[in-house]
């Protein structure tokens, strides 16, 4: 069914519909990874996003329950509409080229209710949100250019927005993981004494739980808008802070927690999390022009001037000149000098703009896991 993308500055692309068919909106960003469609389609950091993959096929290993990154028991939140060049052919019976697939993505997408547009120029569109940032977009098999373009135009800029909140699990749980679902790359220790850990939820990946109880650290799950005498009441021994979809900046809730939970217990924030630690600090974050979204974004661990390639996924970052005297900046982006990490020196806090979880992407950061296990022994060693 033939489909158009159109961006509030009137660029329009004609294409097919993919997935669910119907209207897709938001702001429409690129990805640079080759591989980990799924694992994209479903962080609900994209929740509000349309997102462009600059690889050219999508969808030729299919889909599988195992490579969904929202956590059950939460609905699958995660991007708002997809961009393909070309999608692999959806016929029944394929033999798909990888042993753990169960459907094609196309019916993934359908299951999802997620819908796009595939059969443009992903290349000529990626190289106009590079050049003009990214803008919102509408995705519609309604081929009347001027509604769609007013549609466009009435979208909310993502600045401003508070998306964290509508992805945010209504009740708190405690995360279980069973045989199929634990991570692989290392074996858990089981010697080793089982920590709790208090999971504020902004928009949680399930690596990212997965990777906490891989190092001893059983996640029990918040709503992003929990406070810190909840979370101080329960006990736990350590703080996450998750990932998460919008604008940091709007998060009063999230930053007066945060702010309140500093100092008494171990803390380590990742992405969203990191953002809104750099707030509660006093700091300021501000919108990139076509943000990171990608699988080999470079950072530099300035502790040990390795270099690390890292899986991203934001579009707002922390300004370096406002960071107050007891927050240091611990990664650099290496591509645009960004702020990739920080640590507080008078409290057992840090934090990463980047996905050390991965999923998808590489491992090269996998390590910060063990250092947050690392951080929370040596607090109460003391
Ligand atoms: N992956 C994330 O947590 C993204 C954080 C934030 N929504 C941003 O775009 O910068």
């Amino acid at each position: 069914m033939p489909a158009l993308l159109m961006l509030d500055d009137g660029t329009c692309f004609e294409g097919y519909a993919l997935g669910a068919c119907q209207e897709a909106v938001g702001e429409v960003v690129f990805t640079t990874g080759m591989s980990g469609y799924q694992e994209t389609i479903t962080d609900p950091s994209y929740y509000g996003q349309i997102v462009v993959f600059t690889s050219a096929h999508i969808g030729n290993y299919g889909a599988t329950a195992l490579d969904s990154e929202c956590p059950e028991p939460k609905p699958e939140y995660g991007a708002g509409g997809v961009v393909f060049h070309d999608l692999f052919v959806d016929a029944e019976n394929i033999d798909f080229p990888h042993f753990r697939a169960e459907s094609s993505l196309q019916k993934k997408l359908e299951q999802m209710g997620l819908s796009g547009i595939y059969g443009i120029d992903t290349r000529a569109l990626t190289l106009h949100l590079r050049m003009h940032g990214a803008r919102n977009g509408i995705i519609s098999t309604n081929l009347d250019r001027d509604y769609l373009l007013k549609r466009a135009k009435e979208l909310p800029q993502m600045s401003g927005l508070d998306l964290a909140s509508k992805v945010t699990v209504k009740e708190k749980f405690v995360f279980n993981t069973d045989p199929g679902t634990v991570l692989t790359y290392k074996k858990r220790d089981t010697s080793k004494k089982m920590l709790n850990v208090a999971v504020i939820d902004y928009g949680a990946k399930r690596s990212i739980l997965l990777h906490l109880f891989n190092n001893n650290m059983h996640p029990t799950v918040y709503p992003a808008t929990v406070t810190a005498e909840e979370i101080l009441a329960s006990k736990p021994d350590a703080v996450m802070l998750t990932n998460g979809p919008g604008d940091p900046e709007p998060c009063g809730y999230a930053i007066k927690t945060i702010r309140e939970l500093v100092g008494k217990l171990p803390i380590f924030g990742i992405c969203l999390g990191h953002q809104l630690i750099a707030l509660a600090m006093g700091a300021k974050t501000f919108k990139m022009p076509f943000g990171h979204h990608g699988l080999n974004h470079p950072v530099k661990d300035v502790a040990t001037g390795k270099v690390l390639i890292t899986s991203q996924n934001h579009g707002f970052c922390v300004d370096p000149q406002t960071l107050p005297g007891n927050v240091k900046v611990t990664h650099w982006n290496l591509n645009d000098n960004t702020v990739e990490g920080l640590a507080l020196t008078d409290a057992p806090v840090f934090s990463v703009q980047f996905h050390p979880e991965a999923a998808p992407g590489t491992w090269d950061a996998y390590g910060l896991f063990d250092a947050f296990r690392t951080m929370v022994d040596d607090f109460y060693k003391k």
